[in-house]
């Protein structure tokens, strides 16, 4: 068996949808400002990883480069699958952008082959918005609406999915709420997730990867090895997502060995780019 079929086995995810990304010196100047700085990424198909980082540090450039909504200044964005063709990339962005003037399930079968616009409802099923297909999406509520925008990215068993920030206007209970359903769908369909996220707790929650973004470089590629789903409570999460914090929080420039205790922890190394720096902590 292969390993990453026998690790997808055991974390009980679905294996082989998800594509990989390598990228390689990627960079991104607006009017000559350079935003980006030759990132070096490799993603593994499958694998969930969380992209944070202060704000106006390049977080949604990157996605955006990713998504190839944007074309690169410099170096390439490569997926890498088996089947030919372009795999299927969907994008949800931190309002659900439904058109007021279709309804629900008219909205998720969007760009659907008519023959195929039975699978909204599927999809909307596996929100929980079945009951809500006929409605417009105004009577919604801001959470609904974000899971009628999930579902419309899944309708199309997306093998990458890139989430921009998707929670982020939704109140504390329901953004959990959410965040257990992105992580079930992941387990389930084995997409390759790339979430960026203002929110290190969610970061900490939902990867197997927290990448650290400061002024257009990668500086921490942290891997997470906490069993899921996983405990706000437990002390070994809150001291992780304290140690993550602690980095992002820390003045651009500064010693990036500042919480460096040495202490040994549940911490695997991930891949790291040049110059990168691992978190270590302690509980
Ligand atoms: N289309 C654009 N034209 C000019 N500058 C841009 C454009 N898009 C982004 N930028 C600049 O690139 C930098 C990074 O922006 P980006 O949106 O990637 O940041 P971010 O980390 O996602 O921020 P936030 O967390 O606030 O959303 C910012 O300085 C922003 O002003």
């Amino acid at each position: 068996m292969r390993h990453d079929q026998q690790e997808n086995q055991e974390l009980g995810r679905a294996a082989g949808r998800g594509v990989g990304l390598k990228l390689r010196a990627v960079s991104k100047a607006f009017s000559g400002r350079t935003v980006l700085h030759d990132i070096d990424l490799d993603i593994a198909p499958g694998e969930f990883v969380a992209i944070v980082g202060r704000s106006g540090c390049g977080k949604s450039t990157l996605l955006r480069l990713v998504a190839q909504l944007d074309a690169a200044s410099g170096g390439e964005v490569v997926y890498e699958h088996d089947a030919g063709g372009e795999p299927e990339v969907r994008i949800m962005f931190q309002d659900a952008r439904l058109l007021p003037w279709k309804r629900v399930q008219a909205n998720v079968a969007l760009g659907l082959p008519r023959q195929h616009a039975p699978l909204a409802l599927h999809a909307l099923q596996q929100v929980g918005l079945d009951q809500r297909a006929g409605e417009w999406p105004a009577v919604l509520s801001g959470g609904q609406r974000q899971r009628v925008a999930l579902a419309r990215a899944l309708v199309h068993d997306p093998q990458l999915l890139l989430l921009d920030e998707p929670l982020g206007a939704l109140d504390a209970l329901t953004r959990i709420e959410m965040q257990a359903l992105i992580e079930s769908l992941w387990r389930e369909r084995g997409f390759t997730a790339l979430l960026v996220t203002h929110d290190v707790q969610e970061a900490v929650a939902l990867a197997d990867r927290v990448l650290l973004i400061e002024d257009g470089r990668v500086t921490l590629d942290q891997r997470i090895t906490l069993a899921r789903p996983r405990s706000r409570g437990q002390a070994q999460f809150a001291a992780l997502e304290e140690a993550i914090l602690a980095r992002v929080l820390r003045h651009p420039g500064s010693d990036a060995n500042a919480i460096d205790d040495g202490a040994t922890a549940e911490l695997e190394p991930a891949f790291v780019p040049r110059g990168v720096q691992q978190v270590q902590w302690a509980v």
